[in-house]
Protein backbone atom coordinates (compact mmCIF):
# COMPACT_ATOMS: atom_id res chain seq x y z
CA UNK A 1 0.00 0.00 0.00
CA UNK A 2 1.57 3.45 -1.13
CA UNK A 3 1.91 5.97 1.35
CA UNK A 4 -1.67 8.11 -0.28
CA UNK A 5 -3.95 5.19 0.04
CA UNK A 6 -2.58 4.38 3.55
CA UNK A 7 -3.30 7.69 4.81
CA UNK A 8 -6.99 7.69 2.84
CA UNK A 9 -7.05 4.49 4.80
CA UNK A 10 -6.31 5.76 8.04
CA UNK A 11 -8.90 8.70 7.11
CA UNK A 12 -11.64 6.36 6.63
CA UNK A 13 -10.91 4.21 9.74
CA UNK A 14 -11.42 7.42 11.88
CA UNK A 15 -14.29 8.73 9.92
CA UNK A 16 -15.82 5.07 10.47
CA UNK A 17 -15.20 5.49 14.04
CA UNK A 18 -16.53 8.69 15.11
CA UNK A 19 -19.82 7.81 12.98
CA UNK A 20 -20.12 4.42 14.98
CA UNK A 21 -19.58 6.55 18.15
CA UNK A 22 -22.87 9.02 17.60
CA UNK A 23 -26.03 8.42 19.31
CA UNK A 24 -27.77 8.32 15.70
CA UNK A 25 -27.78 5.61 13.58
CA UNK A 26 -26.39 6.36 10.04
CA UNK A 27 -27.50 4.34 6.64
CA UNK A 28 -25.89 4.99 3.40
CA UNK A 29 -27.13 3.53 0.23
CA UNK A 30 -26.20 4.38 -3.77
CA UNK A 31 -28.39 5.02 -6.74
CA UNK A 32 -29.65 1.23 -6.91
CA UNK A 33 -30.19 1.00 -2.91
CA UNK A 34 -27.16 -1.04 -2.09
CA UNK A 35 -26.28 -0.65 1.19
CA UNK A 36 -22.47 1.04 1.79
CA UNK A 37 -22.35 1.99 5.36
CA UNK A 38 -24.06 1.00 8.23
CA UNK A 39 -23.33 1.94 11.84
CA UNK A 40 -23.11 0.48 14.77
CA UNK A 41 -25.44 2.44 16.58
CA UNK A 42 -28.10 1.38 13.40
CA UNK A 43 -26.69 -2.20 13.90
CA UNK A 44 -28.34 -1.78 17.67
CA UNK A 45 -31.50 0.02 16.58
CA UNK A 46 -32.73 -2.30 13.83
CA UNK A 47 -31.03 -5.46 14.97
CA UNK A 48 -29.11 -5.96 11.81
CA UNK A 49 -25.34 -6.87 11.85
CA UNK A 50 -22.98 -4.99 9.44
CA UNK A 51 -22.13 -7.86 7.60
CA UNK A 52 -25.01 -8.81 6.78
CA UNK A 53 -26.78 -5.05 5.44
CA UNK A 54 -23.85 -4.13 3.71
CA UNK A 55 -24.15 -5.03 -0.18
CA UNK A 56 -27.20 -6.03 0.34
CA UNK A 57 -30.28 -4.00 -0.82
CA UNK A 58 -31.82 -2.21 1.29
CA UNK A 59 -35.26 -3.15 0.29
CA UNK A 60 -34.68 -6.87 1.49
CA UNK A 61 -34.15 -5.44 5.22
CA UNK A 62 -36.35 -2.68 5.34
CA UNK A 63 -38.96 -2.77 2.53
CA UNK A 64 -40.80 0.47 3.70
CA UNK A 65 -36.90 2.91 4.50
CA UNK A 66 -37.28 6.65 3.94
CA UNK A 67 -34.39 5.91 1.60
CA UNK A 68 -36.25 4.36 -0.98
CA UNK A 69 -38.26 7.34 -1.16
CA UNK A 70 -35.31 9.29 -1.26
CA UNK A 71 -33.91 7.38 -4.84
CA UNK A 72 -37.47 8.00 -5.97
CA UNK A 73 -38.27 11.43 -5.37
CA UNK A 74 -34.55 12.64 -5.44
CA UNK A 75 -35.96 14.90 -2.26
CA UNK A 76 -35.27 15.04 1.66
CA UNK A 77 -37.37 14.09 4.06
CA UNK A 78 -36.77 15.63 7.93
CA UNK A 79 -38.09 14.43 11.08
CA UNK A 80 -40.49 11.90 9.65
CA UNK A 81 -41.56 9.70 12.98
CA UNK A 82 -41.31 5.84 12.78
CA UNK A 83 -42.25 2.77 14.65
CA UNK A 84 -39.61 -0.02 12.95
CA UNK A 85 -40.50 -2.59 16.10
CA UNK A 86 -42.52 -3.07 18.76
CA UNK A 87 -41.67 -0.31 21.65
CA UNK A 88 -39.30 1.39 19.52
CA UNK A 89 -39.84 4.71 18.27
CA UNK A 90 -37.48 6.85 15.78
CA UNK A 91 -37.20 10.10 14.38
CA UNK A 92 -35.89 9.41 10.66
CA UNK A 93 -34.25 12.24 8.33
CA UNK A 94 -32.97 11.21 5.08
CA UNK A 95 -31.48 13.30 2.31
CA UNK A 96 -29.87 12.18 -1.10
CA UNK A 97 -26.50 12.50 -1.82
CA UNK A 98 -24.29 14.27 -4.83
CA UNK A 99 -20.92 14.03 -6.35
CA UNK A 100 -18.90 17.47 -6.47
CA UNK A 101 -20.68 17.82 -10.15
CA UNK A 102 -24.32 17.69 -8.29
CA UNK A 103 -24.86 14.31 -9.60
CA UNK A 104 -26.62 12.42 -7.19
CA UNK A 105 -24.94 9.06 -6.01
CA UNK A 106 -27.04 7.90 -3.18
CA UNK A 107 -28.51 8.48 -0.21
CA UNK A 108 -28.27 8.80 3.60
CA UNK A 109 -30.07 8.14 6.28
CA UNK A 110 -30.41 9.23 10.06
CA UNK A 111 -32.38 7.54 12.40
CA UNK A 112 -32.56 9.45 16.19
CA UNK A 113 -34.04 6.70 18.90
CA UNK A 114 -36.65 9.02 20.77
CA UNK A 115 -38.01 5.56 22.64
CA UNK A 116 -37.00 7.05 26.21
CA UNK A 117 -38.62 10.15 25.03
CA UNK A 118 -41.66 8.61 23.84
CA UNK A 119 -41.90 6.54 27.52
CA UNK A 120 -41.26 9.69 29.74
CA UNK A 121 -43.92 11.63 27.81
CA UNK A 122 -46.39 8.42 28.13
CA UNK A 123 -45.53 8.51 31.78
CA UNK A 124 -45.65 12.45 32.44
CA UNK A 125 -49.42 12.00 30.27
CA UNK A 126 -49.86 9.11 32.91
CA UNK A 127 -48.82 11.67 35.66
CA UNK A 128 -50.68 14.24 35.05
CA UNK A 129 -53.50 12.48 34.86
CA UNK A 130 -53.36 10.89 37.95
CA UNK A 131 -52.61 14.21 39.44
CA UNK A 132 -55.89 15.69 37.82
CA UNK A 133 -57.24 12.58 39.82
CA UNK A 134 -55.68 14.22 42.99
CA UNK A 135 -56.51 17.29 42.52
CA UNK A 136 -59.99 16.70 42.16
CA UNK A 137 -60.10 14.81 45.46
CA UNK A 138 -57.94 17.21 47.28
CA UNK A 139 -60.52 19.96 46.44
CA UNK A 140 -63.10 17.55 47.69
CA UNK A 141 -61.40 16.94 51.03
CA UNK A 142 -60.09 20.46 51.72
CA UNK A 143 -63.84 21.79 51.52
CA UNK A 144 -65.36 18.91 53.65
CA UNK A 145 -66.55 19.74 57.11
CA UNK A 146 -63.85 17.66 58.15
CA UNK A 147 -60.46 19.45 56.90
CA UNK A 148 -62.74 22.66 58.18
CA UNK A 149 -62.96 21.80 61.99
CA UNK A 150 -59.46 20.03 61.55
CA UNK A 151 -58.36 23.70 61.13
CA UNK A 152 -59.60 24.76 64.29
CA UNK A 153 -56.83 23.88 66.70
CA UNK A 154 -57.45 23.92 70.48
CA UNK A 155 -55.99 21.51 73.54
CA UNK A 156 -58.52 23.49 75.69
CA UNK A 157 -61.67 21.40 77.08
CA UNK A 158 -64.05 23.79 76.82
CA UNK A 159 -63.40 25.23 73.62
CA UNK A 160 -62.94 21.49 72.07
CA UNK A 161 -66.52 20.70 73.53
CA UNK A 162 -67.62 23.95 71.52
CA UNK A 163 -66.36 22.59 68.08
CA UNK A 164 -67.59 19.00 68.80
CA UNK A 165 -71.35 20.80 69.46
CA UNK A 166 -70.35 22.49 65.83
CA UNK A 167 -70.07 19.38 64.77
CA UNK A 168 -73.30 18.31 66.12
CA UNK A 169 -75.51 21.07 64.92
CA UNK A 170 -73.54 21.29 61.70
CA UNK A 171 -76.63 18.80 59.72
CA UNK A 172 -79.19 20.54 61.35
CA UNK A 173 -81.13 23.30 59.37
CA UNK A 174 -81.25 25.39 62.20
CA UNK A 175 -79.69 29.43 62.31
CA UNK A 176 -77.25 29.78 64.45
CA UNK A 177 -75.84 32.90 66.43
CA UNK A 178 -72.22 32.64 67.02
CA UNK A 179 -70.78 35.09 69.71
CA UNK A 180 -67.18 35.83 70.17
CA UNK A 181 -64.54 38.69 70.39
CA UNK A 182 -63.10 40.07 66.97
CA UNK A 183 -60.72 37.25 65.32
CA UNK A 184 -61.46 34.71 67.76
CA UNK A 185 -62.51 32.51 64.71
CA UNK A 186 -65.84 32.80 64.17
CA UNK A 187 -65.96 33.01 60.44
CA UNK A 188 -63.58 29.34 60.76
CA UNK A 189 -66.41 27.52 62.85
CA UNK A 190 -69.42 28.96 60.15
CA UNK A 191 -67.43 27.32 57.52
CA UNK A 192 -66.68 24.87 59.01
CA UNK A 193 -70.23 24.07 59.89
CA UNK A 194 -71.39 24.97 56.51
CA UNK A 195 -69.00 21.83 55.02
CA UNK A 196 -69.76 19.46 57.64
CA UNK A 197 -73.20 20.12 57.14
CA UNK A 198 -73.14 19.03 53.32
CA UNK A 199 -75.64 21.75 51.94
CA UNK A 200 -74.89 21.38 48.29
CA UNK A 201 -75.44 25.38 48.07
CA UNK A 202 -72.59 27.82 48.34
CA UNK A 203 -70.95 29.20 51.82
CA UNK A 204 -72.03 33.37 51.04
CA UNK A 205 -70.08 35.28 53.30
CA UNK A 206 -71.61 39.09 54.21
CA UNK A 207 -70.31 41.64 56.35
CA UNK A 208 -73.26 43.70 57.49
CA UNK A 209 -70.55 46.42 58.69
CA UNK A 210 -69.31 46.85 55.04
CA UNK A 211 -71.86 47.29 53.10
CA UNK A 212 -73.58 51.16 52.45
CA UNK A 213 -77.16 51.37 54.33
CA UNK A 214 -78.37 52.48 50.69
CA UNK A 215 -76.99 49.12 49.25
CA UNK A 216 -78.25 46.17 51.59
CA UNK A 217 -81.52 45.80 50.79
CA UNK A 218 -80.16 45.13 46.46
CA UNK A 219 -77.02 43.37 47.62
CA UNK A 220 -79.66 40.43 49.92
CA UNK A 221 -82.20 40.44 47.62
CA UNK A 222 -80.81 41.41 44.72
CA UNK A 223 -82.90 43.66 41.56
CA UNK A 224 -84.53 43.50 38.26
CA UNK A 225 -83.74 45.08 35.05
CA UNK A 226 -84.12 48.94 35.45
CA UNK A 227 -85.02 49.03 38.95
CA UNK A 228 -83.22 51.54 39.87
CA UNK A 229 -80.64 54.83 38.30
CA UNK A 230 -77.24 53.13 37.71
CA UNK A 231 -78.46 49.13 37.90
CA UNK A 232 -77.25 46.60 35.84
CA UNK A 233 -79.22 45.66 32.42
CA UNK A 234 -79.44 42.62 33.36
CA UNK A 235 -80.42 42.90 37.00
CA UNK A 236 -78.94 40.83 39.17
CA UNK A 237 -78.88 38.19 41.86
CA UNK A 238 -78.97 38.71 45.73
CA UNK A 239 -76.78 36.94 48.20
CA UNK A 240 -79.85 34.67 49.70
CA UNK A 241 -80.29 33.56 46.05
CA UNK A 242 -76.70 33.03 45.40
CA UNK A 243 -76.42 31.03 48.44
CA UNK A 244 -79.66 28.54 47.42
CA UNK A 245 -79.36 25.41 48.83
CA UNK A 246 -76.34 26.30 51.42
CA UNK A 247 -75.34 28.73 54.03
CA UNK A 248 -75.55 32.74 53.96
CA UNK A 249 -73.00 33.70 56.92
CA UNK A 250 -73.85 37.31 58.29
CA UNK A 251 -70.85 38.75 59.86
CA UNK A 252 -71.24 41.65 62.46
CA UNK A 253 -75.19 40.93 62.11
CA UNK A 254 -75.60 43.77 65.23
CA UNK A 255 -74.22 46.67 62.62
CA UNK A 256 -77.42 45.24 60.28
CA UNK A 257 -79.28 48.95 59.47
CA UNK A 258 -82.61 49.09 61.82
CA UNK A 259 -84.92 49.70 58.54
CA UNK A 260 -83.58 46.66 56.50
CA UNK A 261 -84.28 44.10 59.77
CA UNK A 262 -87.88 43.73 59.40
CA UNK A 263 -87.26 42.51 55.42
CA UNK A 264 -84.68 40.49 56.54
CA UNK A 265 -87.29 38.82 59.21
CA UNK A 266 -89.91 38.48 56.61
CA UNK A 267 -87.55 37.14 54.36
CA UNK A 268 -86.88 34.62 56.92
CA UNK A 269 -90.22 33.74 58.12
CA UNK A 270 -91.67 33.61 54.73
CA UNK A 271 -89.15 31.62 52.79
CA UNK A 272 -88.94 33.09 49.76
CA UNK A 273 -86.98 36.50 47.97
CA UNK A 274 -88.60 39.31 45.93
CA UNK A 275 -85.77 41.14 43.73
CA UNK A 276 -85.92 45.01 44.23
CA UNK A 277 -88.19 46.31 41.15
CA UNK A 278 -89.97 42.62 40.65
CA UNK A 279 -92.93 40.72 42.10
CA UNK A 280 -91.82 37.27 41.13
CA UNK A 281 -91.52 35.60 44.50
CA UNK A 282 -88.31 33.39 44.68
CA UNK A 283 -88.75 30.33 47.31
CA UNK A 284 -85.43 29.86 49.49
CA UNK A 285 -83.61 27.52 50.84
CA UNK A 286 -80.96 29.29 53.28
CA UNK A 287 -79.54 28.17 56.48
CA UNK A 288 -78.35 31.56 58.15
CA UNK A 289 -75.36 31.68 60.73
CA UNK A 290 -74.85 34.86 61.85
CA UNK A 291 -71.48 36.35 63.81
CA UNK A 292 -71.51 39.16 66.35
CA UNK A 293 -68.84 40.48 69.09
CA UNK A 294 -71.60 43.04 70.29
CA UNK A 295 -73.73 42.06 73.11
CA UNK A 296 -77.31 42.32 71.05
CA UNK A 297 -79.36 42.20 73.88
CA UNK A 298 -78.10 45.96 75.03
CA UNK A 299 -78.62 46.94 71.66
CA UNK A 300 -82.56 45.29 72.11
CA UNK A 301 -83.15 47.51 74.94
CA UNK A 302 -81.52 50.43 73.29
CA UNK A 303 -83.92 49.91 70.27
CA UNK A 304 -80.66 49.70 67.97
CA UNK A 305 -81.72 45.70 67.00
CA UNK A 306 -85.14 43.90 66.85
CA UNK A 307 -85.93 41.27 69.43
CA UNK A 308 -88.16 39.00 66.63
CA UNK A 309 -85.11 39.11 64.43
CA UNK A 310 -82.95 38.47 67.20
CA UNK A 311 -84.90 35.46 67.81
CA UNK A 312 -84.53 33.74 64.73
CA UNK A 313 -81.41 33.94 63.67
CA UNK A 314 -80.38 32.79 67.88
CA UNK A 315 -81.87 29.68 67.63
CA UNK A 316 -78.75 28.31 68.49
CA UNK A 317 -76.11 30.32 70.41
CA UNK A 318 -72.09 29.63 70.26
CA UNK A 319 -69.99 31.26 72.09
CA UNK A 320 -66.20 31.61 71.41
CA UNK A 321 -63.79 32.29 74.24
CA UNK A 322 -61.01 34.41 73.71
CA UNK A 323 -57.56 33.47 73.78
CA UNK A 324 -56.40 35.28 77.14
CA UNK A 325 -59.26 32.52 78.35
CA UNK A 326 -57.39 29.49 76.97
CA UNK A 327 -53.95 30.54 77.39
CA UNK A 328 -52.62 26.83 76.89
CA UNK A 329 -53.73 27.67 72.95
CA UNK A 330 -51.25 30.02 73.16
CA UNK A 331 -48.24 28.09 72.55
CA UNK A 332 -50.04 25.68 70.56
CA UNK A 333 -51.12 27.93 68.09
CA UNK A 334 -48.56 30.61 67.64
CA UNK A 335 -46.39 26.82 67.02
CA UNK A 336 -48.76 26.35 64.22
CA UNK A 337 -48.29 29.62 62.76
CA UNK A 338 -44.70 29.50 62.98
CA UNK A 339 -44.32 26.35 61.14
CA UNK A 340 -46.98 27.96 58.12
CA UNK A 341 -44.94 30.50 57.81
CA UNK A 342 -41.64 28.80 57.76
CA UNK A 343 -43.02 26.92 55.56
CA UNK A 344 -44.19 29.31 53.20
CA UNK A 345 -41.24 31.34 53.05
CA UNK A 346 -39.21 28.38 52.15
CA UNK A 347 -37.17 28.72 55.58
CA UNK A 348 -35.77 26.40 58.47
CA UNK A 349 -37.99 26.15 61.32
CA UNK A 350 -37.69 29.48 64.07
CA UNK A 351 -37.51 29.12 67.75
CA UNK A 352 -40.29 30.37 69.47
CA UNK A 353 -38.00 30.89 73.30
CA UNK A 354 -39.50 30.58 76.40
CA UNK A 355 -38.71 34.23 77.21
CA UNK A 356 -41.04 35.14 74.59
CA UNK A 357 -44.26 32.68 75.25
CA UNK A 358 -43.95 34.13 78.23
CA UNK A 359 -44.41 37.46 77.24
CA UNK A 360 -47.35 35.99 74.89
CA UNK A 361 -48.77 34.08 77.67
CA UNK A 362 -49.03 37.64 79.95
CA UNK A 363 -50.28 39.45 76.85
CA UNK A 364 -53.70 40.20 76.82
CA UNK A 365 -55.17 39.32 73.18
CA UNK A 366 -57.56 41.60 72.03
CA UNK A 367 -57.58 40.80 68.46
CA UNK A 368 -57.16 37.21 69.68
CA UNK A 369 -55.73 34.23 66.88
CA UNK A 370 -55.67 37.10 63.84
CA UNK A 371 -53.41 39.21 66.22
CA UNK A 372 -51.35 36.13 67.27
CA UNK A 373 -50.90 35.00 63.80
CA UNK A 374 -50.11 38.33 62.45
CA UNK A 375 -47.39 39.07 65.70
CA UNK A 376 -45.62 35.66 64.27
CA UNK A 377 -45.66 36.57 60.58
CA UNK A 378 -44.09 39.66 61.50
CA UNK A 379 -41.75 37.95 64.07
CA UNK A 380 -40.50 35.88 61.35
CA UNK A 381 -40.24 37.96 59.04
CA UNK A 382 -37.65 40.02 61.05
CA UNK A 383 -35.81 37.24 62.53
CA UNK A 384 -35.41 35.64 58.73
CA UNK A 385 -34.07 38.98 58.05
CA UNK A 386 -31.68 39.45 60.51
CA UNK A 387 -30.54 36.06 59.55
CA UNK A 388 -31.87 34.54 63.71
CA UNK A 389 -33.18 30.79 64.21
CA UNK A 390 -35.02 32.28 67.08
CA UNK A 391 -37.55 35.23 67.94
CA UNK A 392 -36.08 37.87 69.94
CA UNK A 393 -37.95 41.13 71.91
CA UNK A 394 -37.33 43.37 69.60
CA UNK A 395 -38.69 41.30 66.51
CA UNK A 396 -42.04 41.68 68.42
CA UNK A 397 -44.52 45.14 68.21
CA UNK A 398 -43.43 47.91 70.38
CA UNK A 399 -46.74 47.04 72.71
CA UNK A 400 -45.65 43.73 73.62
CA UNK A 401 -41.92 44.44 74.00
CA UNK A 402 -42.78 46.59 77.05
CA UNK A 403 -45.04 44.05 79.15
CA UNK A 404 -42.96 42.95 82.01
CA UNK A 405 -42.65 38.91 82.15
CA UNK A 406 -43.96 38.01 86.05
CA UNK A 407 -41.08 36.21 88.01
CA UNK A 408 -41.97 32.32 87.97
CA UNK A 409 -42.88 32.91 84.25
CA UNK A 410 -39.65 34.08 83.46
CA UNK A 411 -38.34 31.01 84.70
CA UNK A 412 -41.00 28.31 83.88
CA UNK A 413 -43.92 28.68 81.39
CA UNK A 414 -46.91 28.86 83.74
CA UNK A 415 -49.45 28.43 81.11
CA UNK A 416 -48.15 25.03 79.88
CA UNK A 417 -48.21 23.37 83.29
CA UNK A 418 -50.53 21.09 84.39
CA UNK A 419 -51.06 17.86 86.08
CA UNK A 420 -47.82 16.50 86.06
CA UNK A 421 -47.60 12.12 86.53
CA UNK A 422 -45.80 12.46 89.48
CA UNK A 423 -48.77 14.31 91.67
CA UNK A 424 -48.96 17.92 92.76
CA UNK A 425 -46.63 17.73 96.32
CA UNK A 426 -43.42 15.77 94.66
CA UNK A 427 -43.71 17.70 91.72
CA UNK A 428 -43.54 21.05 94.14
CA UNK A 429 -40.93 19.05 96.05
CA UNK A 430 -38.54 18.87 92.74
CA UNK A 431 -39.04 22.40 92.12
CA UNK A 432 -38.00 23.39 95.73
CA UNK A 433 -35.25 21.17 95.20
CA UNK A 434 -34.02 22.94 92.39
CA UNK A 435 -34.56 26.40 93.91
CA UNK A 436 -32.01 25.61 97.01
CA UNK A 437 -29.60 24.15 94.94
CA UNK A 438 -29.45 27.06 92.82
CA UNK A 439 -29.32 29.83 95.64
CA UNK A 440 -26.71 27.70 97.20
CA UNK A 441 -24.27 27.11 94.26
CA UNK A 442 -24.60 30.57 93.56
CA UNK A 443 -23.37 31.48 97.37
CA UNK A 444 -20.83 29.48 97.22
CA UNK A 445 -22.71 26.84 99.30
CA UNK A 446 -22.57 29.62 102.47
CA UNK A 447 -25.88 28.08 103.98
CA UNK A 448 -26.78 30.86 106.30
CA UNK A 449 -26.36 33.63 103.06
CA UNK A 450 -28.58 31.25 101.40
CA UNK A 451 -30.75 31.15 104.36
CA UNK A 452 -31.51 34.38 104.62
CA UNK A 453 -31.89 34.81 100.72
CA UNK A 454 -34.52 32.56 100.64
CA UNK A 455 -36.42 34.23 104.12
CA UNK A 456 -36.37 30.66 105.75
CA UNK A 457 -34.89 29.99 109.24
CA UNK A 458 -31.42 28.51 108.74
CA UNK A 459 -33.04 25.02 110.49
CA UNK A 460 -35.74 24.60 108.32
CA UNK A 461 -32.57 24.97 105.31
CA UNK A 462 -30.89 22.57 106.64
CA UNK A 463 -33.44 19.74 106.77
CA UNK A 464 -34.31 20.53 103.48
CA UNK A 465 -30.88 19.73 102.31
CA UNK A 466 -31.12 16.65 104.07
CA UNK A 467 -34.51 15.59 102.98
CA UNK A 468 -33.47 16.88 99.35
CA UNK A 469 -30.15 14.82 99.46
CA UNK A 470 -28.52 18.17 98.18
CA UNK A 471 -25.11 17.78 97.69
CA UNK A 472 -22.65 20.70 98.95
CA UNK A 473 -20.38 21.81 96.04
CA UNK A 474 -19.89 21.84 92.29
CA UNK A 475 -20.81 18.18 91.08
N1 LIG B 1 -58.77 27.91 66.80
C1 LIG B 1 -58.17 28.33 65.68
N2 LIG B 1 -57.28 27.54 65.09
C2 LIG B 1 -56.62 27.95 63.99
N3 LIG B 1 -56.79 29.15 63.41
C3 LIG B 1 -57.69 29.98 63.93
C4 LIG B 1 -58.43 29.62 65.08
N4 LIG B 1 -59.25 30.63 65.40
C5 LIG B 1 -59.03 31.59 64.49
N5 LIG B 1 -58.09 31.21 63.60
C6 LIG B 1 -57.54 32.03 62.51
O1 LIG B 1 -57.57 33.39 62.98
C7 LIG B 1 -57.96 34.29 61.96
C8 LIG B 1 -59.21 35.05 62.36
O2 LIG B 1 -60.33 34.17 62.37
P1 LIG B 1 -61.79 34.61 61.86
O3 LIG B 1 -61.68 35.54 60.71
O4 LIG B 1 -62.57 33.36 61.67
O5 LIG B 1 -62.26 35.41 63.14
P2 LIG B 1 -63.61 36.19 63.37
O6 LIG B 1 -64.01 35.88 64.75
O7 LIG B 1 -64.58 35.86 62.29
O8 LIG B 1 -63.14 37.68 63.27
P3 LIG B 1 -64.03 39.02 63.02
O9 LIG B 1 -65.02 39.09 64.13
O10 LIG B 1 -63.02 40.12 63.11
O11 LIG B 1 -64.64 38.86 61.68
C9 LIG B 1 -58.14 33.44 60.72
O12 LIG B 1 -56.92 33.45 60.01
C10 LIG B 1 -58.42 32.06 61.26
O13 LIG B 1 -58.04 31.08 60.34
Amino acid sequence: MNSESYFKERERGIFEYILDNIPDSITVVDMEGKVIFFNSTAEEYFSVSKKDIIDSDIKEFFPNALLLKVLEKKISYHNIYNNPRENSFVVSSAVPLHDKQGNMIGGLARDRDITEIVKLSELLNKTQHNLLKLEKEYTKISTSGEAYFSKIISNNANFIQIINLCKNISKSPLNILLKGESGTGKELFAKAIHYESERKGKFIPINCSAIPKELFESELFGYEPGAFTGARNEGKKGKFEEAEGGTLFLDEIADMPLEMQPKLLRVLEEGVVTRIGGNKQRKIDVRIISATNKDIRTLIKENQFRNDLYYRLDVFQVNIPPLRDRKGDIVLLANKFLQEFCMEQGIGIIEIPDDILSIFSEYNWEGNVRELRNVIQRSVIYAHQNGKDKIEKEFLPAYMQKIEVDEINKVINVSQIKHHETGLEEYIEKIEKRIIQNTLRELNFNKSEAAKRLKIPRATLYYKIDKYNITMGEQ
